[in-house]
């Protein structure tokens, strides 16, 4: 595949800040690949959770998947969202994922149907001989040297009832929404967060034993400011373009907008500056700090300190003061903003997994909903207890029914 990088081409969505100039030319450019396969064409799944073997062909964009509670539906979600690197969108640990009395290992298959023809992305999870579980990644049956090469293939959009308190939770679930959001359209994103995220608890380490180490902080700091600078800088970028997208929907659009406003986590949200000295900034910081973080036992300042505050731009009210309703109606809007914006930079359609989503909505809304994401291109899955939900898909939906790890 032909890497492009972006921002790019005029055609496409324009960059929330010149590419000459913004902080992605100091960084270097993301690099997306272009003509992604865009649909699923079928899924294989084997001990996970309530399955024990499924095979499913999907033959239509949207896949609606209705049955009583409990018989699997989130689950088949859970498996195709583990077609990304990452947790999956239940964030679950593997042993609670592979199904119990199974053989304590599970695996998802898929086929993918795009531009450069069929490609088949497998993931399982299989105990080792210590009895570690421990993740294998194929792509075309080769193994894949990481879970990132998936991203190569498919992105993945989710909004799941585990996401209605985004505005309301701890700043936690507003980082990761950010990561989930850069990590779609930069793969290298998940590695430079695992890798922060690691020198800072060495660092926390360290200063706790309070003892000198010094030069042997230095490093690490000098790791955590090139990291979180890069980490910072990749998520007001794609704030940034988020917001573009959610300001191109239409007026008459029944989801509210959104104004998004991130706080980077640094004591300064001038990230525009060159990054050497930016970074050099960041490192003379971190280790000015030592003995207030030392004081505290955390690292005080840096990405994983980051929020986003987020307004219902026609209330002029934080959106944590919306009621439910609207709260689910904005987290609409931004998912389909986000999606948006994968299709925009990657040059094809996530696929978007909506769990548990029609109930919400009142008639008129889930009619828009079905509409928009038609329009978009995307693949989608959606779940719901009542086929009657999706009456206004008429015949666009492939319907599955799903009885207890079964579907039909
Ligand atoms: N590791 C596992 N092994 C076997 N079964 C499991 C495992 N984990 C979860 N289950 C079962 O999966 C079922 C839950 O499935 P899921 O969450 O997909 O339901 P759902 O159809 O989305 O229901 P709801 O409409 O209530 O959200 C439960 O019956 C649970 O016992």
């Amino acid at each position: 595949m032909t890497p492009v990088t972006f921002p790019h081409d005029d055609h496409r969505t324009p960059p929330a800040s010149d590419p000459a100039t913004g902080p992605e030319a100091q960084r270097g450019p993301v690099s997306v690949p272009l003509a992604l396969p865009s649909r699923l064409t079928s899924l294989r799944l084997a001990d996970f959770r309530n399955y024990d073997v499924l095979r499913l062909e999907l033959d239509s964009r949207f896949t609606v998947l209705t049955g009583e509670n409990g018989a699997g539906k989130t689950n088949l979600m859970e498996a195709v969202s583990l077609l990304t690197p990452g947790r999956g969108l239940r964030r679950a640990a593997y042993p609670e994922i592979a199904r119990v009395g199974g053989s304590g290992g599970f695996a998802v298959q898929a086929k993918l149907l795009g531009e450069d023809g069929e490609v088949d992305i497998a993931t399982s999870v299989r105990p080792d001989a210590a009895g570690a579980l421990s993740r294998i990644v194929r792509i075309n049956e080769t193994q894949a040297k990481s879970a990132d090469e998936m991203l190569d293939h498919l992105r993945i959009v989710w909004l799941t009832p585990a996401m209605d308190g985004l505005f309301t939770g701890p700043a936690g679930d507003r980082r990761r929404f950010l990561d989930r959001l850069v990590l779609t359209v930069d793969p290298a994103h998940g590695r430079r967060a695992t890798d922060y995220e690691r020198a800072m608890r060495s660092r926390n380490r360290l200063l706790s034993e309070d003892r000198g180490h010094d030069s042997w902080l230095s490093g690490i700091e000098a790791q955590m400011a090139e990291l979180g600078l890069a980490m910072a800088i990749a998520r007001g970028e794609l704030v940034g373009l988020l917001q573009a997208m959610i300001a191109e929907a239409p007026a008459d659009q029944p989801f509210p907008k959104a104004d998004l406003l991130l706080s980077s986590g640094y004591a300064t949200e001038d990230l525009g500056g060159p990054a050497v000295a930016l970074e050099d900034a960041a490192r003379e910081r971190l280790a000015r700090q030592r003995s207030l973080d030392r004081a505290a036992g955390r690292t005080l300042e840096g990405p994983h300190r980051a929020d986003l505050a987020v307004t219902h731009r026609a209330k002029a009210m934080p959106a944590a003061l919306s009621s439910t309703g609207e709260q689910k109606a904005l987290l609409i809007g931004l998912i389909l903003a986000h999606a948006k914006l994968v299709r925009a930079m990657s040059g094809t359609a996530p696929v978007l997994l909506l769990d548990e989503i029609a109930a919400h909505l009142d008639p008129g809304r889930r009619a828009a909903l079905f509409d928009i994401i038609d329009g978009l291109g995307v693949q989608s899955f959606m779940t719901g207890t009542d086929a009657s939900l999706f009456e206004a898909l008429q015949g666009r939906a492939q319907h599955l029914r799903v009885d207890d790890g079964r579907v039909g």
